[in-house]
């Protein structure tokens, strides 16, 4: 579970992110939709640790620490790049990422959670500077797995990856999400989002100016409501 509760990020006078409420609930996937420049990844960054927030607070999987050490312990990225160690294997990325938390995985631990994200196994020895931007990702995944991380935060996951790719991914967030992960992605394809978020989000500097739950939602509406949003008009 995320709770963002009047988060504000400003960078020197600018404000990027202004009062943002959000909450994403164990099991659901909530994609945060905006322009450019909207202040989407500043929210992660935020969510993640990586920023520091000028107001409000987020919690993670109801723990009391603070964000930076709550996401260590509880949440996964996926950016658009995943990065690997170029000259390691996937197995010996997945191990030496293990490793870092404390955990000695054993090699059949490794390769079935590589089996399970859908890497084939001829690519399980091969260095990862070999690796098309989808295996990269399902390593990603391997990743969130093996941590067994309460939120998976992904930013422009599916951007670059084939349809066939982009697919067996988002069956995969999908599963994940079954699992119980909370999963915010900021995302500018409105399509996936809406096949595979259960909400989501729309963030205009830095303000939340629209919500929507995707089920309620009939094909092709969260587009026409996105444009609509941006336009000025009601959704
Ligand atoms: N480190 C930084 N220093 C100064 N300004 C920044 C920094 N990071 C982001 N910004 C600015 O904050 C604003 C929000 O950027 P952010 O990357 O969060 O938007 P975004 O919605 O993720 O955009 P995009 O869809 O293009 O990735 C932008 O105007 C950006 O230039």
């Amino acid at each position: 579970m995320l709770k963002i509760d009047g988060l504000v990020k400003r960078y020197g006078e600018r404000v990027v992110v202004d009062h943002l409420h959000l909450q994403v609930s164990g099991g659901e996937i909530y994609a945060l939709l905006g322009p450019n420049g909207a202040g989407k990844s500043s929210t992660l960054a935020c969510v993640l640790g990586f920023a520091q927030p000028d107001a409000g607070s987020i919690r993670l999987a109801h723990s009391e620490l603070p964000i930076a050490e709550a996401a260590t312990r509880h949440a996964a990225y996926i950016s658009e790049n995943v990065a690997l160690y170029e000259r390691l294997s996937g197995v010996e990325n997945v191990e030496f990422f293990m490793r870092l938390s404390g955990r000695k995985p054993r090699r059949q631990e490794i390769e079935a959670l590589l089996e399970r994200a859908g890497l084939p196994p001829e690519a399980w020895g091969r260095q990862a500077h070999s690796y098309s931007k989808g295996m990269r990702q399902k390593v990603g995944i391997v990743m969130a797995l093996a941590k067994q991380a309460s939120l998976l935060v992904l930013d422009e996951p599916t951007s670059g990856l084939d349809p066939e790719a982009s697919v067996a991914f988002g069956g995969l967030i999908r599963e994940l999400a079954n699992q119980g992960t909370a999963v915010l992605m900021a995302t500018h394809d409105l399509f996936r989002a809406q096949e595979l978020a259960h909400r989501c989000g729309m963030l205009v500097a830095g303000h939340l100016v629209g919500e929507w739950v995707v089920d309620a939602l009939h094909a092709g509406e969260l587009e026409r409501n996105y444009l609509a949003t941006l336009a000025g008009r009601p959704a």
